[in-house]
């Protein structure tokens, strides 16, 4: 239970936390591990930043009109790591969005040094480091890409301009510009299905990153749970 003042009163809030996946098939890896976790929602919200971002929005602003507002967002899912095996699990402590800028002769510019909007979300220190250790997981950022990546130049270009990246996955920015916009804390939490570069979907291991995902949601609901935005 969360105890927060409001307009003078201090009231309790109990901890809701809202899991945006991108396709049922990882909604429904988490949500198998969720079972004994009422507070802990599940929904599929379509692939893309643009995709989450809206539905995300849309089931916090549900919520909120329910009287039952989320406390937490985070961003789950299959993703692709730089280094990390298939399997690994990864938390981000960053969660950048690596194309939303211009290019330009001189190469990409972000977002933010042509005078708009931010390009990286920061998740609580503390929500990090509980999650990863709960999970035995790798800290580190996600980028959020709408073009999944398929060449080992660009894999090395992203890699140049992101030293601390593990993976790229396509939602999470989206998922943090919804919950910025409705002041609640997110967090991502991605499990490796293939590398980030040359495309060979047919080596993706899906099997193996969506049972890493349902075994790391097991292992951190509780976290999710009890965390606290102090
Ligand atoms: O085909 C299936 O059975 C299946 C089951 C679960 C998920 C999928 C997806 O294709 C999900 C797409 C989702 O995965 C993320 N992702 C995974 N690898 C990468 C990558 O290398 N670069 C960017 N995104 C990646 C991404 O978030 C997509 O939304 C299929």
């Amino acid at each position: 239970m969360v105890v927060q003042a409001r307009e003078g009163q201090l009231t309790n809030t109990a901890a809701h936390v809202l899991i945006a996946t991108a396709v049922p098939a990882e909604r429904d890896a988490v949500a198998g591990a969720l079972h004994d976790h009422p507070a802990l929602d599940v929904t599929a919200v379509g692939v893309g930043p643009a995709a989450a971002a809206a539905g995300t929005a849309t089931a916090l602003t549900r919520a909120e009109l329910a009287g039952t507002p989320y406390t937490l967002v985070v961003s789950a899912g299959i993703g692709g790591g730089f280094t990390a095996a298939p399997g690994a699990v990864l938390v981000a402590d960053a969660i950048t969005v690596a194309d939303l800028g211009a290019e330009t002769a001189e190469g990409f510019v972000p977002v933010t040094e042509l005078g708009f909007g931010t390009v990286t979300h920061t998740p609580p220190e503390s929500l990090v480091r509980d999650l990863a250790s709960a999970a035995s997981a790798t800290v580190g950022t996600v980028l959020t890409v709408s073009t999944v990546t398929g060449t080992a130049d660009r894999a090395a270009l992203l890699a140049q301009r992101h030293p601390g990246a593990v993976a790229e996955a396509m939602e999470g920015f989206g998922v943090a510009e919804a919950a910025a916009a409705h002041g609640v804390p997110v967090a991502e939490i991605r499990a490796v299905s293939n590398a980030v570069g040359p495309r060979d979907r047919d080596a993706w291991r899906i099997g193996d990153a969506l049972a890493a995902l349902a075994s790391a949601f097991g292992k951190t609901a509780p976290v999710l749970e009890s965390w606290k935005n102090t």
